[in-house]
């Protein structure tokens, strides 16, 4: 038999690296998550250089927005010395069920995620472990919408629905239990959906009585097919994380919790900080432009003016779009000879 010599030993060693370097692992949810096990079985240049995402423990710290005002039906808080904002749904008593208050205070604490240049990524998730969110409080349906604190109905999620698409981070669902309804379509609209193994998903209209014929048909029929979306919504079945996953409907699934010695330890929030922390390292204005590249032909006109004015924006930084705002300050005409015209 022929003798293999050393140097095709290592060459094979090295193709056989190469190709489990493009292999992500077949099950996702294990308690040491995807991002560690794929860079631990990497070890090309491109992962050397980038290493592995830190693991450490996140601090919380609680934030408000510039009215100062309190919170009352969420949490808001950003992670100590990392680009992160977590906003949580805080009525688990009615499973967060939504209120016109619930979504008023979402709206100021992503509005406030967004205008914080140290936020990258924010994350939206639920009270507890029992719901993400079971969509619109229906002891507060009225003959026009959600009515709380005034005597008029308000279908303000809808409001909330439009700034996560356009907010020009990414924003991360961390669904435990139940994402039902207007919870449902919630995490839907987010960017990344990070489930624990506990997690359902379903749409109830057509059983309450309701419909989200906007965001809340056309994204998922985007996500998970037109078959399915119809299966969704005509039949009004629960599906598993484990059928979510399967559908596309979320981008990993992870368990609740994970064993260390005796104790219990969270791993939802574990895997999404890891997510987060992922996407943080690289390019804030690639990862702009590409969210609203992703959402472009989906929202229409409002998808192309946001993709638009990330071009402006970059144009703005440009010496080229420089030169035609300081000859207009300094009244003289511009001079756009020396800038390429690039094939
Ligand atoms: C989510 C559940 C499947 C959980 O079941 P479980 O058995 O675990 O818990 P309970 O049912 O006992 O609930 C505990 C407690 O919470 C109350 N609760 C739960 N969900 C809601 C809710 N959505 N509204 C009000 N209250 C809720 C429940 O009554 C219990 O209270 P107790 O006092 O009895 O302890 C299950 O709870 C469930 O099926 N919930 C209802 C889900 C639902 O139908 N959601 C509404 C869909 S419609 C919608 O969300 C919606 C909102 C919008 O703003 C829209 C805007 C524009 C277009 C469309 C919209 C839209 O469709």
């Amino acid at each position: 038999m022929a003798q293999v010599s050393e140097k095709e030993l290592s060459s094979v060693k090295r193709r056989i690296s190469s190709v489990a370097n493009h292999l992500v692992p077949a099950t996702s949810g294990s308690n040491s998550g995807s991002v560690e096990l794929n860079n631990a079985s990497m070890s090309d240049s491109y992962h050397r250089i980038h290493g592995v995402v830190p693991c450490h423990d996140v601090v919380w710290r609680i934030a408000c927005d510039e009215s100062g005002k309190e919170f009352t039906d969420i949490i808001y808080e950003k992670a100590v010395g990392e680009g992160i904002a977590k906003i949580t749904i805080n009525r688990p008593e009615r499973r967060n069920a939504f209120r016109p208050q619930t979504i008023k205070e979402l709206i100021r604490a992503f509005n406030d995620a967004r205008d914080d240049s140290s936020v990258g990524v924010i994350i939206l998730t639920g009270k507890g472990t029992k719901a993400f969110c079971s969509g619109g409080d229906q002891a507060l349906r009225t003959k026009d919408g959600y009515a709380d604190y005034e005597d008029f109905g308000r279908l303000n999620v809808l409001d909330l629905q439009v700034q996560i698409r356009r907010l020009p981070k990414p924003v991360i669902a961390m669904v435990a239990g139940y994402a039902i309804g207007g919870g449902h379509i919630l995490h839907m609209v987010c960017d990344l959906t990070i489930a624990a193994d506990n997690a359902i998903f379903g749409q109830t209209g057509p059983k309450v009585g309701s419909f989200d014929a906007g965001y809340g048909s056309s994204i998922m029929s985007r996500l998970v097919g037109p078959k399915k979306a119809r299966e969704m919504w005509f039949l009004t079945r629960f599906y598993t994380a484990a059928e979510a996953d399967k559908m596309g409907l979320v981008n990993t699934v992870v368990s609740m919790f994970y064993f260390l010695s005796d104790f219990q330890q969270e791993n939802l929030e574990r895997e999404t900080i890891k997510w987060c922390r992922e996407i943080l390292r690289n390019s804030p204005t690639a990862i702009r432009v590409l969210k609203s590249a992703l959402n472009a032909v989906d929202d229409g006109h409002a998808g192309l003016q946001e993709l638009g004015g990330n071009a402006t924006l970059i144009y703005y930084g440009t010496e080229e779009g420089n030169e035609g705002k300081t000859a207009y300050v300094e009244r003289r005409r511009p001079d756009f000879s020396k800038f390429p015209r690039r094939p």
